[in-house]
């Protein structure tokens, strides 16, 4: 065959098969761009050139930002960073108060060439990847959760590689399982996850380690443990009953709980959570000695928190109908969380103990009631 056409038919070829993407369009333009799997051994040092520079403020990408942190997340980088400096993505319809409090762009994580156009066109330099579908919820649709979890994060990986961001990825308590120790879980053990949602998180964690060893890629996670917050909703995980409770308790003075009541979960007010997240992104690159760290704040059963709000509503009545599902992700997880390497290496410090945090909670969801009664 004469050279020409073997060319084209391996060219033809080459652009049909789905070898390295989800999506055969995002495949194409990506295999013929600057990509890591096609750096040269040795050229690591390139992904540097185009990276934030200290003096600048950070221009923020979110994914997956209409949850439940990613809309406080980017309110606090606003104050910090200016407000047209951070855009919220996400494949949902925003609120029309989120839409109007600063930018806002449709982007979804499995369309590469989107993603790669948000991030050229808006110079960004700091992507915060909050897309992923939760314990729960993935279990329920374990394809769509892989698609999300797994395809969308190399999505990320390859894109803050290419354009020389730095990234953050939340990682989980559920990146454990039960043969990790639980009581309680240092940052390096045994990792097993049961979940699909876990496999995709200690996936990403790795794959981000890699990619800094390898590529450069200034890769920064922290595994949270269950975020609990009063003006967003959570997304269909594990902890979610560590919320409810709080709504019902104000409206109704009744919760039925879908885990035992001896189920100990390590548990985290969002706002710890967010300003974790900002320190370790701030953090000097030579404070930090790994690239994933737990961080945790306190501990509690669902018995414990019910008590701990029976101080404030003595009337609250909890029952427990539990989700057999739920129970056995939760019956899997460490109980406690151990995150002396974060408190040594970049200074974290949690500020909510249970009794702020439900004194917090309660006061938040009560006058919101109170003023939705007036209204
Ligand atoms: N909330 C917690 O308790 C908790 C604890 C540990 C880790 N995390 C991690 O923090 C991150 C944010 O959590 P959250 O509670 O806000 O999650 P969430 O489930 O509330 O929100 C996830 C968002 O991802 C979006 N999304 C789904 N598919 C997408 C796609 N194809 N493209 C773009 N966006 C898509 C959803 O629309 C949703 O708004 C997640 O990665 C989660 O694993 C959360
Ligand atoms: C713990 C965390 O990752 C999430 N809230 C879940 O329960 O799935």
């Amino acid at each position: 065959m004469p050279v020409l056409r073997v060319l084209s038919t391996v060219a033809k070829q080459a652009l049909q098969a789905p070898v390295c993407g989800y999506q055969p369009l995002a495949v194409t333009a990506r295999c013929i761009s600057f990509s890591p799997r096609q750096v040269p051994p040795g050229s690591d040092a390139s992904f540097h050139s185009v990276s934030f520079s200290e003096t600048d403020h950070p221009k923020v990408l979110i994914t997956g930002g209409l949850g439940q942190l990613g809309v406080g997340l980017a309110k606090l980088l606003r104050k910090r960073f200016g407000k047209n400096n951070v855009i919220l993505s996400d494949i949902r319809k925003p609120s029309s108060h989120v839409f109007h409090s600063g930018p806002f762009i449709y982007s979804d994580i499995l369309d590469y060439k989107n993603l790669r156009e948000i991030v050229v066109n808006n110079r960004i330099t700091w992507l915060v990847h909050y897309s992923a579908l939760l314990s729960a919820v993935g279990e329920a649709n374990v394809s769509l959760a892989r698609a999300v979890n797994i395809t969308g994060l190399h999505n990320i990986l390859d894109i803050a590689a290419e354009h020389g961001l730095r990234l953050f990825v939340p990682s989980t308590i559920g990146a454990f399982g039960p043969t990790s120790p639980r009581n309680p879980t240092p940052d390096l053990c045994v990792q097993r996850p049961r979940t699909i949602y876990g496999v995709s998180k200690v996936h990403a964690e790795l794959m981000g380690e890699y990619y800094h060893q390898r590529y450069g890629l200034d890769f920064r996670c922290l595994r949270y443990p269950g975020i609990i917050s009063a003006d967003s909703q959570p997304g269909g995980g594990t902890t979610d009953y560590a919320v409810q409770i709080f709504h019902d308790a104000v409206k109704s003075g009744k919760f039925e709980c879908n885990l035992r009541q001896d189920t100990r979960l390590p548990m985290m007010y969002i706002d710890d959570c967010l300003r974790a997240t900002i320190e370790v992104m701030e953090a000097p690159a030579e404070a930090l000695t790994m690239r994933t760290y737990n961080i945790n704040a306190m501990s509690f059963t669902p018995e414990e928190l019910a008590q701990e709000i029976q101080k404030q509503l003595p009337d609250l009545q909890v029952t427990y109908e539990v989700d057999v599902m739920r129970q056995g992700i939760a019956d899997s997880w460490p109980m406690n969380f151990d995150d002396t390497n974060a408190r040594h290496d970049w200074g974290w410090k949690h500020d909510y103990d249970l009794p702020e945090l439900v004194q917090t909670m309660l006061n938040f969801i009560g006058s919101e009631s109170q003023i939705a009664q007036a209204t």
